[in-house]
């Protein structure tokens, strides 16, 4: 057996607890057939990626997970219960950020808490927590237009994580800022997983991020999409985030992968 062989075989998916599971999803787009019959589980406490060619239907699996979008046929279930719709067990981070351009950097982490009807003293506190938390402590009182495109993910993550969502479904958080801070992310996200005990779905289009900060990845086939392979890179994982890289299995998944995808590459 190879060492990928024993990498993607151990542990046991089955022994781990889901979180999600997504059972028989299709959805259709008027004739686009986005998925087909598309079935994956979860595990609870770990990050999941979503990978595959563009187009495939990773955000429109998201968005169903989210409750945002319903399903042709199938179904989702969240911690046992079947989700009819968008719910406080799952906080979306989007590709955008999506942060209110008149509010500053505490009343943006603290929307959610505050559409609940948190009293204002608890949700500030609360916010605060997680501004530390991804690094913006002192940036509490700036507006969105003050702050660098990094930054403001990190106001949009510190959102997602002050609602207390056990499931947080990232699409393509890192997309849209430069390579350094892409990478100082990766780091940070790999810590959250570690001490947030949350639920992690990843859309990202980056093999060697998906890599580098994944449990799980599940490979994605053209549409109409379905999971090709499950990949569980875990055995650098404890190694500590600089040595993750060059580490020869990481190096080996990250070359499988793509020998995977590379012929839906047009
Ligand atoms: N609202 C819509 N109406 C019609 N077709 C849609 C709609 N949303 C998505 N699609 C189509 O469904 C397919 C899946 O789209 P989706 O955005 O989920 O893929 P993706 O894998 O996230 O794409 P990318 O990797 O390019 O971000 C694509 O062919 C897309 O054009």
């Amino acid at each position: 057996m190879s060492q990928i062989e024993k990498l993607i075989m151990q542990p046991d998916p089955a022994a781990l607890e889901s979180a999600v599971s997504v059972r028989h999803i299709s959805k259709n787009y008027g004739p686009v057939e986005a998925l087909r019959d598309l079935s994956l589980e979860f595990p609870r406490g770990q990050l999941t990626s979503l990978l595959g060619p563009s187009g495939c239907g990773k955000t429109t699996l998201l968005k169903i997970i989210a409750g945002l979008l319903e399903p042709t046929s199938g179904e989702i279930e969240v911690n046992g219960r079947k989700v009819t719709g968008p719910g406080p067990d799952r906080a979306f981070v989007f590709q955008d950020f999506a942060l209110m351009p008149w509010a500053n950097v505490i009343r943006n982490v603290g929307f959610g808490l505050e559409m609940r009807g948190v009293p204002t003293s608890e949700r500030e506190a609360i916010a605060e927590r997680y501004i530390r938390q991804v690094g913006l402590a002192g940036f509490e009182k700036s507006y969105p237009h003050e702050l660098s495109g990094g930054m403001r993910q990190r106001v949009g993550l510190a959102r997602a994580l002050a609602v207390d969502a056990e499931v947080l479904l990232m699409d393509e958080p890192f997309s849209a800022v430069d390579e350094q801070t892409r990478r100082k992310f990766q780091e940070d996200l790999l810590g959250l997983v570690q001490n947030e005990n949350k639920t992690f779905i990843f859309v990202t289009h980056s093999i060697e991020e998906a890599v580098y900060v994944s449990d799980q990845i599940a490979i994605l086939l053209p549409r109409p999409s379905r999971v090709h392979e499950i990949i569980r890179p875990s055995s650098f994982r404890n190694k500590g985030v600089d040595n993750i890289r060059r580490d020869p299995e990481y190096l080996d998944i990250v070359d499988q992968i793509w020998a995977s995808l590379r012929s839906y590459v047009e």
